[in-house]
């Protein structure tokens, strides 16, 4: 019997149909059971805060089935807002801010501030034990500028304070994983001369996976994962494939550094990386614990 409060008196069909829905993630617990998943948690996908919520219970549930999960969030909206607020004008190419040096501070401020403590207060008030970092910390990643000279007819852009990941030196995820911490990472990078770089979160979650041979890359974002022309879910895509949806235009904006970050980490050998929708109640347990796959699967 257990001890934990209930509100309802015992139904026993309804109790049987419990255990068989947890009977029926059995394969997949075992399939997952002690590897590295990371997922990465886009600004959009954060939502309001039962979705907030939703996102820190399942961090915990993977946590306590034996899953080591290493969560990377953005928070570009959250981004734009504060700088909103404090009136500097702010501009994206290419799915890139273009950052100086008063928005790298506020990058930083926000990102590596407020989200990443609000994430790791809710994952703890769920019951988990989740430790907030940055790139800086222990020297995790280092990052270079982010160069894109003239190309195809298009002008050279500089985005100032924006890196690439360049190191990414693990020993500090490696001292975490195991020993029930979820690590929760803001995107933010140490350059070699001690500056700060701004790194798009999906970029930063792909060198993270690509560093630890992560089984997985969930990148949870506000669609349902690649779409096509007619706006219709791809639901599986093969890294050779994208080239040609970028250049045909089919995928744009935000969702190129994803696909880039795809291609990457399955390259450093990340056996499967998945787009899905993260305004889905529960969206990362559907995914890896139930038969129903949610999202654009992309292998190699
Ligand atoms: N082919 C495509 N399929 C799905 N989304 C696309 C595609 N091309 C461009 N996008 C855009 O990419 C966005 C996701 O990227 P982004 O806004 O950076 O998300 P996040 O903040 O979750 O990282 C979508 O909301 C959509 O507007
Ligand atoms: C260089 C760059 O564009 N950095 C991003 C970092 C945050 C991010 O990537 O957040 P999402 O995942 O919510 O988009 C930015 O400044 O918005």
């Amino acid at each position: 019997m257990s001890d934990l409060p209930t509100s309802q008196p015992l139904d026993t069909a309804e109790a049987v149909n419990q255990a068989r829905i947890l009977m029926q993630a059995l394969p997949h617990m075992l399939r997952y059971d002690e590897s590295v998943v990371v997922v990465k948690y886009g600004g959009h996908a954060m939502g309001d805060e039962e979705t907030a919520r939703n996102f820190a219970r399942d961090m915990v549930l993977l946590e306590q089935s034996g899953v080591n999960p290493v969560v990377v969030h953005g928070g570009g909206p959250q981004i734009g807002v504060m700088l909103q607020k404090l009136g500097i004008k702010s501009e994206f190419a290419d799915g890139l801010r273009i950052t100086d040096k008063a928005t790298v501070e506020v990058v930083e401020m926000v990102l590596a501030g407020s989200i990443n403590k609000q994430i790791v207060g809710y994952i703890n008030n769920e019951g988990g034990h989740a430790l907030g970092l940055c790139g800086k910390d222990g020297k995790l990643v280092t990052a270079k500028k982010v160069e894109r000279p003239a190309q195809d007819g298009k002008p050279p852009v500089d985005y100032g304070f924006v890196g690439e990941p360049d190191k990414v030196d693990a020993t500090v995820l490696e001292q975490i994983l195991g020993r029930e911490l979820i690590p929760v990472l803001a995107p933010i990078a140490l350059g070699v001369e001690g500056e700060t770089f701004n790194v798009n979160a999906d970029t930063f979650a792909g060198a993270i996976a690509g560093a630890i041979a992560a089984k997985r890359l969930l990148l949870l974002t506000d669609v349902p994962g690649v779409l096509d022309k007619d706006k219709k879910l791809i639901k599986r895509l093969t890294i050779g494939e994208i080239p040609g949806l970028i250049a045909d235009g089919t995928i744009t904006g935000g969702m190129i550094p994803k696909v880039e970050t795809c291609i990457y980490a399955i390259e450093q050998g990340v056996e499967g990386v998945v787009i899905l929708d993260g305004k889905i109640p529960h969206a990362v347990l559907i995914e890896l614990f139930t038969d129903h796959g949610a999202g654009t699967l992309i292998t190699r």
